[in-house]
Parts: C-alpha cells; sequence; structure tokens
C-alpha cells in the first residue's frame, strides 16, 4: 500500500528573519499554514507584527530564511505575481475615499477584482446596508472598519492578512470579525491576524513575538554612561 504524502501546508515560514532600518526585527521564525488555519500574532508594541504581515505581502523582503507559497519561494517574481492575487490586506490605513459614497468604496475593489454582485450582502452583513448610499466622510471609525471588513467579503481573496482587525469595533461588530473569520475558514481560507485586543478565533495558532532587543546605542547614550562612570 503507498503511503499518502502530508499535503504541504499552504505558507512555511522557514527560518525566517527580518531586518528594517538596518535593526533586525524578527530572528528564526518558522510556522506553518494549512488551508482552513488562522495565526494570531501578539506582541508588545514595536515587536514586529506589522513587519511580520508586510513581509508576508511582499511589502518587504526577509533578511534571511524564506516564505514558501505552495512550496514556492514568494520573492520569486513568477511566484509573486500569483501569490499576491490570493492576499487580502487590512490594516490601520483604510483607504476609504470619504466623497464617495459607502457602496462606492466597496463596489470600485470588488469591480476592480473583477467579481460583481457582492458588495451589497457585504455591507448589510456589517451592518452598513442603510448608509450604503451615504457619502463616506459620514461613517464613523468603527463604520469605517466595518466598510474594510466588508471590502474582505466582497474581494473574496483565500489569505486573509488582518493587522489590528478589531480596532474601533464596537461588541457586536467583534462579534461578526470572528463569524465572518469562522465562515472564510470553513471555505478553506487562512486568516492571519495582528492584534493587540482579544478575538475568539478557533484552534489558532498563538505566536507571541518577543520583546524587540534595545536598540544600539547612540553618541548621546554613550555620552550619559560616560557621564555616570
Ligand atoms: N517604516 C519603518 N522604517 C523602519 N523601521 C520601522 C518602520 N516601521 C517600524 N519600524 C521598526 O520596526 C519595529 C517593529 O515595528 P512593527 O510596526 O512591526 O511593530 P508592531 O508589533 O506591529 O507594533 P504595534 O503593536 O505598536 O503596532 C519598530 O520598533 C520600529 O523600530
Amino acid at each position: 500500500m503507498a503511503l499518502r504524502k502530508p499535503p504541504l501546508p499552504r505558507i512555511l515560514l522557514n527560518d525566517v528573519s527580518c531586518m528594517r532600518n538596518a535593526q533586525q526585527i524578527l530572528r528564526h521564525v518558522n510556522v506553518s499554514v494549512h488551508d482552513g488555519g488562522a495565526l494570531v500574532l501578539t506582541g508588545s508594541n514595536g515587536s514586529g507584527k506589522t513587519t511580520f504581515l508586510r513581509m508576508l505581502a511582499g511589502f518587504s523582503k526577509p533578511s534571511a530564511g524564506q516564505i514558501l507559497w505552495n512550496g514556492h519561494d514568494i520573492t520569486q517574481s513568477g511566484i509573486f505575481h500569483q501569490y499576491k492575487l490570493q492576499l487580502n490586506w487590512l490594516s490601520l490605513k483604510d483607504a476609504v475615499k470619504e466623497k464617495f459614497t459607502v457602496l462606492d468604496n466597496v463596489q470600485w475593489f470588488e469591480v476592480l477584482e473583477g467579481k460583481y454582485g457582492k458588495s451589497m450582502p457585504a455591507l448589510e452583513l456589517m451592518g452598513l446596508g442603510r448608509l450604503a448610499k451615504d457619502k463616506a466622510r459620514m461613517l464613523s471609525m468603527g463604520q469605517r472598519k466595518r466598510l474594510q471588513l466588508a471590502r474582505l467579503l466582497a474581494i473574496d481573496r483565500p489569505i486573509w492578512l488582518l493587522d489590528e482587525p478589531s480596532v474601533a469595533l464596537d461588541e457586536e461588530g467583534v462579534r461578526l470579525l470572528e463569524y465572518i473569520i469562522a465562515e472564510h475558514r470553513k471555505k478553506g481560507g487562512i486568516v492571519i491576524v495582528a492584534t493587540h485586543l482579544p478575538i475568539q478565533i478557533e484552534d489558532a495558532l498563538n505566536l507571541r513575538l518577543p520583546p524587540r532587543f534595545p536598540r544600539r546605542m547612540t553618541l548621546v547614550d554613550m555620552l550619559d554612561r560616560a557621564d555616570i562612570a
């Protein structure tokens, strides 16, 4: 009887380190995520959670190690082209166009994606249906976050990279976020979340990034030390 090979993880970080501004931010990270999986990144301010997500989004490259998608290094240009079409990125910069209506702010992204018909149901699910025709400048911070989440649903790509997705959401908003994450995972989607606030995500892999090492001493620090001595 032939033994079946275990499936490749969809995403594999193999001994990945990352530098920013000549400082080492991440060191020797090893993580694998399969379809339907979730990874939750926690850690103190400046520990590197956003850096981790940016690297996965291809905005910065690992200084060592590899990020593999379906077993292929995402930094290879042919691979990156396909990989980036799998990603849906949500960050504190919400790219909401204030002069457009709420619906246009979602539909625009959906049309660019070559899709149709999901924007309005997504807004309704996120509790923004009755505001669809209003200008986006009327939205509160929490409503803007709900609009971003509606975009995730309308664009409907398999890998969600979410940087602090629950910031500004009320309790009902957080429950909706948890619901759409769970539903996305049921369809085989992957969710990678950086968060300070608790979000209920069943069977998620938790990665707590260690606090950053102290920055290198500046000339001022050295002079201060010389004063003490
Ligand atoms: N644009 C940048 N250029 C250079 N270095 C940066 C830049 N942004 C952040 N860093 C450095 O990277 C480190 C990690 O930042 P990052 O934003 O990844 O942390 P974080 O864990 O997401 O923090 P927070 O919890 O505050 O959002 C910071 O301490 C900072 O020194």
